[in-house]
């Protein structure tokens, strides 16, 4: 995710001299400084950056809490960002106490410029400081201000979204493959009934139920397709594929 922030910043008027990156390994290191041209530094010399984004695994973050916390670094005024799932603004505040901070989760779409990119603000922060974290955000796709209490159920839903719906894709590919058809002509088919659905659903402000009702001829093709889908539980399956993922957000705390 950081590389693709990164990536999304240069690709939109953000200059390599204006980011410092940290990295764990000297191979990424390398090939940060390489792909990209921006100064790659340790974490301390990162933290002294006006607007810090964190986007370590929240497994990593206590290293780095604690490779911090003795430095003068956290001292410095200034913004956090953290994009990590599950750890609490009110901890990253207990770090770095002098700067504003914010929590943002984006999806794996931002690389394209398409995610959606929930972002909670820091009550403190002045409007223009917030639409500065949201023009940052930008970047990566649509931004959705919401309360930081909503962060897990976000993380479950679209942070971990991707995945869910690639297993979808990857499955309905198979399908098609099943039926007798070649692999590249059902991956457009697949990819072009999702994004299409998707639209006519955003577009036109139609309830998916009655999209659903307008495709399914009496007898026919899709009522057969439809009961095997309820049969296996699909709705229910999807609603606790959320919950767990919303748990295991909570569990990161
Ligand atoms: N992958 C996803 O779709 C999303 C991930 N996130 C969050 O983003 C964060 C990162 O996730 P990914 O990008 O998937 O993980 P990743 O493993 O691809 O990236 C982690 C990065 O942390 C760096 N790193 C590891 N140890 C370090 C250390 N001690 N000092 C400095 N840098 C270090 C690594 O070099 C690597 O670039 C997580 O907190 C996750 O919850 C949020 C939204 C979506
Ligand atoms: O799987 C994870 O924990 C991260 C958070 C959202 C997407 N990936």
């Amino acid at each position: 995710m950081a590389e693709a922030m990164l990536s999304r910043l240069l690709a939109n008027g953000y200059g390599a001299n204006q980011v410092i990156v940290s990295a764990r390994s000297p191979e990424r290191q390398a090939y940060l400084h390489s792909t990209y041209g921006v100064t790659v530094a340790s974490n301390s010399d990162v933290a002294a950056a006006h607007t810090v984004i964190l986007a370590v695994k929240p497994q990593v973050f206590s290293e780095i809490e604690s490779e911090l916390a003795d430095s003068s670094v956290v001292q410095h005024p200034g913004t956090v960002l953290s994009i990590m799932a599950g750890i609490p603004s009110a901890r990253l505040r207990r770090l770095f106490p002098q700067r504003l901070t914010f929590r943002a989760m984006p999806n794996t779409p931002a690389q394209v410029g398409a995610g959606v990119i929930a972002l909670a603000t820091d009550s403190a922060a002045t409007e223009a400081e917030v639409v500065a974290v949201k023009e940052l955000l930008s970047v990566l796709g649509e931004v959705v201000v919401l309360r930081e209490n909503q962060m897990d159920a976000v993380t479950a839903l679209s942070g971990s979204g991707p995945a869910f719906i690639a297993l979808i894709v990857e499955a309905l590919c198979d399908a098609g493959v099943a039926v007798g058809l070649s692999r590249s002509l059902t991956q457009t088919l697949v990819y072009g009934t999702i994004a299409g659905t998707v639209k006519l659903l955003d577009e036109r402000e139609i309830h998916p139920a009655q999209l659903k009702d307008a495709v399914t001829s009496p007898a026919g093709t899709t009522i057969a397709g439809i009961e095997v889908l309820e049969t296996a539980g699909v709705r229910g399956t999807l609603i606790q594929t959320v919950k767990a993922a919303y748990q295991r957000a909570q569990a990161l705390n």
